[in-house]
């Protein structure tokens, strides 16, 4: 697999005995599907057991999707929408249209201007929803999905159900009765998948498909990180050690960790990779503090706090090898920006000097470093990143002996807003 990773520290210390037995022990919980959590495991061995049918019937229904409409909304919240955000954001030109249809995220907060303005937006335009949500519950895409539900019917009538795509659990929730009754086309979120590792089901595949991106490349990209972070040692295993690694620095204090980036185009993966860390390590008042920041950017904003401030951050970079596109510094007549200097340096030759740079000052400022490399941001190596990140959290998580999979913190705040709007049984 080509997920590198350094430390900036000893790599004794993170590859101590201890360590290793440990992993090795988590690795094959996670084959026999044991331990804390283990009936959210559906996410393991995922990508090794998806059929060619599946994969077909999200082309087939992105093609569907592609064919009659414009802008598919995909309306979503947490898990139900990061992933396909990460992997779009990941892929997409800066500002070319995808060879697909536009995707609209919707749901992921409430807003009445945005919903206004959407409906506006989309007036002139062919419209498809897909509304996703395991629990087919949570507030906010329930929100959304009330007022766009209602635009469909008013602009479409009865065909408005033919464009409607519902992605929930296969037993139960209001948005699983609600597809049922108007015979809206539905997909399943497996029930033993938590939403933050759904990415690869039809929660985040449908989305990524419709909006022209190649799901089987992806899936091959999950499919060997799966085979290779799943099976292999320490010694050669990249997960394992970044998971050794955030848990040495952890118990040393450390207990915030940035995520850097130097390319823009990383900054919904980096949100994803927050829900999955924060979420699935954030309990029993333990765990590393996941945050993010995206260079040279936020050089020129957190990057004195990092550089002077309190010691209990380290960096984890995320640097991608080989961009698509680039520019090089070319000799101006007048220097009068006095850039010359650069002249035949790449844009991105000066980003991996930029890297070199701040990793030295930071690391003299006393933040110690990791850094992941990826070869380039296409399907096949998002996929493996991301299958990468997800194992790496389990792995991290059972380290610090807590269960990766379930999330009972974010329901306070739930029960304290239907209390104070007075829903039905609060
Ligand atoms: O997919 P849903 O059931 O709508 O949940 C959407 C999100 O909200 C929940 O409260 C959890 O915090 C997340 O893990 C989940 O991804």
């Amino acid at each position: 697999m080509t997920i590198q990773l350094t430390y900036s520290g000893n790599f004794e210390d993170i590859s101590s005995t201890s360590f290793q037995e440990k992993l090795t022990q988590i690795r094959e919980n996670l084959h026999q599907k044991v331990g804390a959590g283990s009936d959210f495991l559906g996410w393991h061995d995922w990508p090794s057991n998806m059929t060619d049918a599946f994969l077909n019937e999200m082309k087939e229904t992105a093609q569907k999707i592609k064919s009659t409409s414009d802008v598919l909304i995909v309306i979503g919240i947490g898990g139900s929408y990061l992933g396909s955000k990460a992997v779009m954001e990941a892929l997409s030109s800066y500002f070319k249209a995808s060879s697909g249809v536009e995707v609209i995220f919707a749901g992921h907060h409430v807003s009445g201007e945005y919903l206004a303005n959407l409906m506006e937006y989309v007036n002139d335009k062919e419209v498809s929803i897909n509304v996703i949500s395991k629990s087919g519950t949570t507030t906010e895409p329930a929100l959304a999905f009330r007022f766009l539900q209602t635009y469909m019917e008013k602009r479409y009538g009865v065909d408005a159900a033919s464009r409607i795509y519902v992605t929930t659990d296969a037993q139960k929730g209001s948005l699983l009765h609600l597809a049922t009754e108007k015979g809206y086309q539905r997909f399943e979120v497996p029930a033993n998948v938590g939403g933050r590792y759904s990415v690869f089901t039809a929660v985040g595949l449908l989305p990524i498909a419709a909006a022209g991106y190649d799901i089987q490349e992806l899936m091959r990209g999950a499919k060997n990180a799966e085979a290779f972070y799943g099976t292999a040692d320490f010694s050669n295993n990249t997960a394992m050690q970044y998971a050794a690694a955030r848990n040495f620095l952890y118990n040393k204090g450390y207990e915030v960790e940035i995520l850097a980036t130097f390319d823009a185009k990383l900054s919904f993966v980096q949100e994803w990779w927050k829900q999955l860390f924060g979420e699935s390590e954030g309990k029993e008042g333990k765990g590393v503090f996941p945050a993010s920041v995206s260079y040279t950017t936020d050089l020129h904003s957190l990057g004195q706090y990092i550089q002077d401030g309190r010691r209990f951050l380290f960096e984890t970079f995320l640097n991608v090898q080989k961009v698509q596109t680039d520019l090089t510094v070319f000799e101006a007549e007048n220097n009068g920006d006095e850039l010359n200097y650069l002249a035949g340096l790449s844009l991105q030759e000066f980003n991996k000097v930029g890297y070199e740079a701040t990793s030295k000052a930071h690391l003299d400022g006393g933040v110690p470093q990791l850094a992941l490399t990826i070869e380039k941001l296409d399907e096949y190596h998002i996929g493996e990143l991301l299958y990468f990140f997800m194992i790496s959290c389990a792995y991290s998580a059972y380290l610090l002996d807590i269960n990766p999979f379930d999330q009972p913190g974010v329901e306070d705040y739930k029960t304290n807003i239907f209390k104070l709007l007075k829903k039905p049984g609060y």
